[in-house]
């Protein structure tokens, strides 16, 4: 396996889920499971890439086969000692010994790495397979299963991080508490492998999961954009997204329970923003500017009160809700932010974190509006689904947000501030859009500042 090392570097790079756009990776292999098949060898390899000053560890699985794979050229890495290596999600071998292995209760050794699955309910006999196109930070793969049964997806985290992924954990517990409001998980597979860096030698955590996938639904980060250029009313929309989103809160916090947000829990969440203030002005001018006033911004709620702290989703946008012709909205992807540390994504936090992620994501609709299309304001319409938002999470939740005003707002200036470095990494033509809602943010909360 080390001899594929070479042929991944270049190809690694180019990917959307390398997480350091623009650096050349300088990679090793550090663990790999591998299985014979009659065609070559699936690899699920354990690759650090130790360019960035802080090394990033990713799952990379690759087929490979002692004869071209048919149909694909486009999942085509390289060859490596007469070999030709592939993507694994892209071929149906690594992909149907994905889904058996997840979702068996199967254990497997492979070199400095141990996997375990997880089976929470039987996803059917596979019949194909397809990588889901489109932007993601990890990959899916969609399956079609025999009979009745539904589609089934499962996703293969790229990035692997010491600790419970909460995108694994939560989706478990709202499917635990019968929660029609996310897909139904099917099973999820655990790893420990070797780090040295840790104190007990290994880490561990999940490398993938797979879930119920609800077949004709839609992005509503594509269907707020379509309606909104269109001029069309979202209001209603936004209303039961609202609904969608208390409903979750509310299954989230029976099943994991919530704290009162004593002195010490306010104050871990302040360390984070404050830190987040400090590396946005560090990376991006415009955002120093600002500094001082967001300083002054949080300063101010640290003295009043915060409503409890529970388990939330931690990085709500549109992009991560769908509409199902047979749900409604349902909620997706509970990774959490990707650029937090791990451990910080499953730690209790406060609900109204995920209704100001929504309320920025109506404010990116006009903004992407407005680029495309200078003359284009769609300013009014997000204002009414903001609203509508809100209304909607009221009604389920009874939790009366606007009295939290303050610090719905600091939560939203620190989402736009953790959107600035986002774009700043990731998107630089964007940057305008959260650098735009920190001004008028800050503005808004001077008059309580001052
Ligand atoms: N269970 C599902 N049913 C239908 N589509 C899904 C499902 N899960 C994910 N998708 C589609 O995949 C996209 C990316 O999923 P997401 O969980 O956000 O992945 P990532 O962590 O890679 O960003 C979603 O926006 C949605 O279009
Ligand atoms: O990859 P993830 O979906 O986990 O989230 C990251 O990427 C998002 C962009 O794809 C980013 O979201 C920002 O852009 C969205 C429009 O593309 C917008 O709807 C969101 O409100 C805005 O935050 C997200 O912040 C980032 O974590």
């Amino acid at each position: 396996m080390s001899t594929v090392a070479p042929s991944l570097a270049g190809w690694m790079a180019r990917q959307r889920w390398y997480a350091t756009k623009g650096r050349t990776p300088a990679i090793r292999v550090i663990g790999s499971m591998e299985t014979a098949i009659d065609e070559g060898l699936v690899m699920t390899l354990l690759v650090i890439d130790e360019a960035p000053d802080k090394p990033v560890l990713y799952q990379v699985p690759v087929v490979a086969r002692t004869s071209p794979l048919p149909g694909g050229d486009g999942a085509f890495i390289g060859s490596s000692d007469g070999l030709y290596l592939y993507d694994g999600p892209h071929d149906p071998a690594y992909a149907r010994g994905l889904l058996n292995t997840l979702t068996a209760e199967r254990h497997v050794e492979g070199s400095d790495i141990v996997a375990d699955g997880h089976l929470v309910s039987d996803p059917g006999r596979v019949l194909r397979s397809k990588v889901l196109e489109g932007e993601q930070s990890n990959t899916s793969i969609v399956y079609d299963v025999d009979g009745d049964s539904p589609k089934v997806i499962a996703k293969v985290f790229r990035v692997l991080h010491h600790g419970d992924n909460p995108d694994v954990t939560s989706q478990a517990a709202l499917t635990h508490g019968h929660s029609a409001r996310v897909p139904s998980s099917l099973g999820f597979l655990t790893a420990t492998w070797h780090d040295p860096g840790r104190p007990e030698g290994t880490a561990h955590g999940h490398l993938a999961f797979a879930q119920e996938f609800l077949a004709g639904s839609e992005d509503a980060w594509r269907v707020a954009l379509q309606q909104a250029r269109g001029g069309h009313d979202f209001t209603s929309e936004a209303r039961d997204l609202g609904r969608a989103t208390a409903e979750v809160h509310a299954t989230l916090a029976s099943e994991l329970g919530s704290v009162a947000a004593g002195p010490s829990e306010v104050d871990a969440a302040l360390v984070s923003m404050r830190r987040r203030i400090t590396t946005a002005a560090r990376e991006v001018p415009e955002v120093a500017d600002y500094e001082s006033a967001i300083r002054a911004v949080y300063d101010v709620v640290a003295d009043l009160p915060w409503p409890n702290l529970q388990r939330i989703h931690g990085d709500l946008h549109l992009g991560q809700a769908l509409q199902s012709p047979v749900r409604g909205w349902v909620l997706l992807d509970f990774e959490g932010e990707p650029l937090r540390p791990m451990p910080e994504r499953s730690r209790p936090d406060v609900p109204l974190r995920d209704v100001a992620g929504m309320l920025r994501s109506f404010d990116y609709v006009a903004g992407s509006l407005a680029q495309e299309h200078p003359r284009v304001d769609a300013s009014a319409w997000a204002t009414a689904a903001r609203h509508a938002f809100v209304d909607g999470y009221i009604d389920v939740s009874g939790v009366d947000v606007r009295a939290h005003r303050a610090l719905l707002d600091a939560f939203e200036i620190d989402k736009a501030v953790y959107e600035a470095i986002y774009e700043s990494r990731n998107r630089p033509d964007w940057i305008g859009i959260p650098l735009g809602a920190i001004g008028r943010l800050v503005a808004r909360s001077a008059p309580r500042v001052a």
